[in-house]
Parts: structure tokens; sequence; C-alpha cells
């Protein structure tokens, strides 16, 4: 008999991206999700299809699923059943799970330990389910695949053509077969190389490209200004990742490389607003500006671009607030924490001047890097 594989989290990554990899591995799943139109429209339509920017490759029907509103009851009974359950919902909404899943592992009739995936963002998302870890087999994954929403409120996916989902298997008792799933050596070297470039990457593009006014993040990515300030960072984290991680300098190139052609790709229409998003999060000590930046010093590089990309997301943070004083403040106390003070000291500088509505080439020529 199959396993019992539920999906918590029906957004793009979960049916587009999880799901797909199920489906072309013939296993079936449900999904379980808090958001409770997108439950009732996947049990309204019954299926969906996950499309490829590639044309070349033929989109593939997902059906045969039912999902479940976190709240029904059933999601209990269907996640109490689980074999394994993979989510992709956020890292910052890991703990929320927590109660659901005790609930169901009290009336687990199972002898086997459920397996819990993460399917996050994030350079240890399992930590935030650490409470279960005696109960279940935790372990995580990497994203590496954009998935994202054809059409507002349609359940049809647009998505990379990756079919690679590395993930941890020192934490399981058994590998998994299902389609791209890899165990990976390493892994927690390979997740933190995949944020401090990906997503390092990521928010340089974003939160600059917020400032500039753009919208459509290939856009903002093809900018010449943002092309400067993306190309020189890229250089310095192939210097201190390979070199932090042990890892040869040409792999890590690749890796930037990768992640900058898919996100200079303007066929991938993805937003700068899904990009620039939870700036708090990202700003984390051990995320994708924070780290990056204090390895460029390690490694004696120039730090002034990162800079600006961090003053960036302070303009970003400060005006998605209500109370733009009370944020920012929040975000320099937070950034002093984990910062040298003489950095903290010249993104304040940067940050008067993004306030003042100082064009970001004026202030990236007066720089040197
Ligand atoms: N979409 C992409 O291309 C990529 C996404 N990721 C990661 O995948 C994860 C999911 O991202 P997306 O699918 O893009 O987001 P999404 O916003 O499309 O989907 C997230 C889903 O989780 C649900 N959800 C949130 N909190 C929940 C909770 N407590 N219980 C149940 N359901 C909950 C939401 O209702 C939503 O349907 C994130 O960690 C993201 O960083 C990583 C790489 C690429
Ligand atoms: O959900 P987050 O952390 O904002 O990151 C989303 C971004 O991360 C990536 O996974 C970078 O690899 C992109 O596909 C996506 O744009």
């Amino acid at each position: 008999m199959g396993k019992k594989i539920v999906i918590i989290g029906a957004g793009q990554t979960g049916r587009g991206f999880i799901a797909r990899l199920l489906k072309q591995s013939k296993q079936s799943f449900d999904f379980i999700d808090r958001n409770k139109e997108l439950v009732d429209l996947l049990n309204k339509e019954k299926q969906y299809k996950v499309s490829f920017y590639d044309s070349t490759q033929k989109s593939i029907e997902i059906d045969g699923f039912t999902a479940f509103h976190t709240e029904d009851k059933q999601a209990i009974t269907v996640l109490s059943d689980a074999d394994m359950v993979f989510t992709a919902i956020g890292e910052q909404n890991l703990d929320k799970l927590i109660p659901l899943i005790n609930k169901s592992l009290s009336v687990r009739k199972k002898v086997n330990k459920m397996i819990i995936m993460t399917c996050e963002n994030g350079t240890s998302p399992k930590l935030r389910l650490s409470k279960l870890e005696n109960q279940v087999e935790l372990s995580e994954s990497i994203i590496f695949c954009t998935t994202l929403v054809k059409n507002k409120g349609c359940l049809d996916i647009l998505s990379e053509n990756v079919n690679y989902l590395p993930y941890d298997l020192e934490p399981l008792s058994t590998q998994l077969h299902y389609h791209g799933m890899t165990p990976v050596n390493n892994f927690r070297d390979l997740i933190q190389r995949k944020i401090y470039t990906y997503n390092c990457l990521s928010a340089s593009i974003a939160y600059p490209g917020y400032y500039k006014g753009y919208t459509n993040y290939a856009n903002a990515a093809n900018d010449k200004d943002i092309l400067k300030i993306t190309d020189s960072i890229a250089e310095k984290l192939n210097s201190s990742i390979s070199r932090e991680f042990n890892v040869d300098y040409d792999e890590q190139e690749q890796f930037t490389l990768m992640a900058l052609k898919k996100f200079r790709n303007e066929k991938i229409v993805d937003t700068i607003e899904r990009n620039v998003g939870d700036v708090q999060r990202k700003l984390g000590k051990n995320e994708r500006m924070i780290r990056p930046i204090l390895l460029m010093k390690k490694y004696n590089f120039s730090t002034n671009l990162m800079e600006i990309v961090i003053a960036c997301a302070v303009y970003y943070g400060g005006k998605q607030s209500d109370n733009k004083m009370k944020e920012e403040k929040l975000i320099f106390e937070h950034l002093e924490q984990h910062l040298p003070m003489e950095m903290v000291n010249k993104i304040t500088q940067l940050y008067k001047q993004l306030s003042i509505g100082e064009p970001l080439s004026k202030i990236i020529s007066s720089l040197i890097f």
C-alpha cells in the first residue's frame, strides 16, 4: 500500500512543486491549509495544472487530492494517519503548526514515526518545530524551484523545470524514493549557502528594486544600477562563501550564476512585492543579508554595496509600518546587536540619503566597491 502523505501549505511551493514531484512519482497526497477560500477552491475544482516556463516541458495535471482547513477536525484525522508531512507555509509560520500536529499525534495509531520535512527558505527552519523532535522524524529540504501562481485567484501554477529537492537524510531512518528528492551530504552547509547566495542576491534585487519603484522583479534585476550591485555582490559572495564553506570557487560561481540567470529571466514574471515581504525575518542574524555582509567583512571585501541593500531593506520596513519612526528604530536596534558599529553608522548614513530621495545611481557612484 502506498504511503499516506500530507502537504501542509497548498500555496505555490506546496501545490506547485511538492505536489508535482509526488504526482510524477505516482504518489497520492492531501493538503491542509489555513486559507479557507483556497481549501474550498481546491475541493471544488479537484484539479489544476502545473505548466513550465520551459515550453518544451509538457504541463502536468494534478488531481486525486482532498484539501482540509486547519480548523477542520478531519485535518487532525488525516494528519494522524500520515507517514510523511511536507510543510510549505513560510518559516515564520511553522510554530503555529505545533498544536495541530500534537493533536494528531495524540490520536495516532501507526507505530512508525511520522516524518516531517520542511520545504521552507531559512537556514534552519526545523528549529521552529524542535518541540516535536522526540515524537517525529524531523528533517529539512531546500527549495531551488521557483513556482508562481499563473493568475491571482486561480489554482494553476507556472514553474521552473527544476526536478531537484535536496534534503537532509541524517535525521531520517529511511531514504525518500520520490521524483527529484535527493539526500545530500553536508546538508547544513548547502542550506546556508543557498540562503546566503540565492536569497542574498534576491534581497539585493528586491529592496533596491523597491526603492527604485519597480513592481516587476525581473525588470528590477535588469536595471543598470541593480546589475552593478548584484554583479559586484556576487563576486564577493563567491570568494567569501567558497572560503567559509570550503567549496571550490568554480562550484560556488556556478551556483551564483544560476541564481542570477533565474532572477534576470524576464519570462519568469515575479513581483517585487512577493520578494520584499517579511523584512524583519530576512534581516535576521543568520539570514540572507547579515551573515553575507559579515562574511564579506571577515574576508576583507568591501561591504559598501551590501550596506546599500540593508539600507534599502530598512527603507522598505519603514514604508510598510504605520509607525515609521518606531519601526526604523527597532530595525536599527536590531542591526546594532548584530553588526559592527561602524557598519551600522554607514547604513544609517545611506538610509538618510535614501530618505531624502537621493538617486541610487548617485549613491552608488560615490562608493568604492
Ligand atoms: N514560491 C517559490 O518560488 C519559493 C518558495 N519558497 C519557500 O516556500 C515556502 C512557501 O512559499 P510559497 O508557497 O511561495 O508561499 P504561498 O504564500 O504561496 O503559500 C503558503 C501557504 O501556506 C499557507 N499557510 C500559512 N500558514 C499556515 C499555517 N499555519 N497552517 C496552514 N497553512 C498555512 C497559506 O495559506 C498559503 O496557502 C516559503 O518558506 C518560501 O520561502 C522557497 C523557494 C521558492
Ligand atoms: O520566501 P522568501 O524567503 O522571500 O524567498 C523567496 C525567494 O527565494 C527564492 O527561493 C530564491 O531562491 C526565490 O525563488 C524566491 O524569489
